[in-house]
């Protein structure tokens, strides 16, 4: 049986008496595209944050290649989780450096690469996310939000990660850029033959990038199956989710 590339059991994580995963179980197989839905609060950034070491778990196993990286050491932790590209949701850009920076920052700060050969690197990197020569001099704050979305995608695809995660990649951008952006996400991850996990609220987006889908819901994966049947689940919780119900099993919190 084929060892998935991230394999998660039992994952629990409260903040005081709030739990936020209450026993996640996730199985990402290789070379293939997990998209993570959910309302908001339902702990998907911090599913993810648990992954790549941001957050510590209370307890449960996170396995990448069949290591736990929760009871690795901290170097071989590091290791495992250096297999990770994440694009984050605003981008997480450096405006006091230009775009060139940005992009070849990991490798630099890794020395996988010399400062003389980065902006080379950089402008190599841009054009595989359809960025011309003349962007890597460029300021991020002088870009539109979709140029953004691409000098943090060229940013993540940079060291060619085994491994990489989205948050929220077409938040804030028209429908057409969002596909677009979707495009090249497939497209970058299909080259580079990735395993991805991607968080999003956008359901055609959810559709087009990947393969399989879980919701998560009071703490849990509620239901799993091909991105494919997230609009036509007849889940109760799923279908009420991906239709925007505002009537269904899941009760909104509401402010009074
Ligand atoms: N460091 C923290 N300290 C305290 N509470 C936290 C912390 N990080 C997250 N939380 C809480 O955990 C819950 C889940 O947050 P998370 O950011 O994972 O939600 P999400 O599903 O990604 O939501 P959204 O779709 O709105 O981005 C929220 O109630 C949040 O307030």
């Amino acid at each position: 049986m084929t060892q998935p590339k991230i394999r998660i059991r039992g994952l629990k994580k409260a903040f005081g008496d709030k739990k936020v995963l209450d026993g996640i179980d996730l199985d990402v197989m290789p070379g293939t595209g997990m998209v993570v839905i959910g309302g908001s609060g339902s702990g998907k950034s911090v599913l993810i944050k648990s992954i790549i070491g941001l957050v510590t778990p209370d307890s449960g196993v996170i396995e990448i290649d069949g290591e736990d990286v929760l009871k690795a050491s901290r170097g071989r932790a590091r290791e495992l989780r250096a297999q990770i590209g994440m694009l984050f949701q605003n981008g997480a850009l450096f405006d006091s450096l230009p775009v060139w920076e940005n992009v070849t920052f990991g490798l630099l700060a890794q020395n996988k690469i010399r400062r003389s050969a980065a902006r080379d690197k950089a402008i190599e990197v841009l054009a595989q996310v359809g960025l011309a020569d003349n962007v890597a001099g460029l300021s991020p704050s002088e870009l539109s939000g979709g140029m953004q979305k691409r000098v943090a995608l060229a940013r993540a695809i940079a060291s060619e990660p085994a491994i990489m995660f989205f948050d929220e990649p077409t938040t804030g951008l028209d429908p057409i850029m969002g596909a677009v952006i979707d495009e090249l996400i497939v497209d970058c991850v299909k080259r580079l033959g990735s395993t991805s996990i991607a968080i999003t609220h956008d359901m055609a987006s959810a559709q087009r990038i990947g393969d399989r889908a879980a919701m998560l819901y009071e703490g849990r994966v509620c239901w799993s199956g091909l991105a494919d049947e997230l609009m036509t689940s007849t889940d109760p919780v799923v279908d009420q989710f991906t239709h925007g119900r505002p009537h269904g099993p899941i009760k909104m919190a509401l402010r009074r």
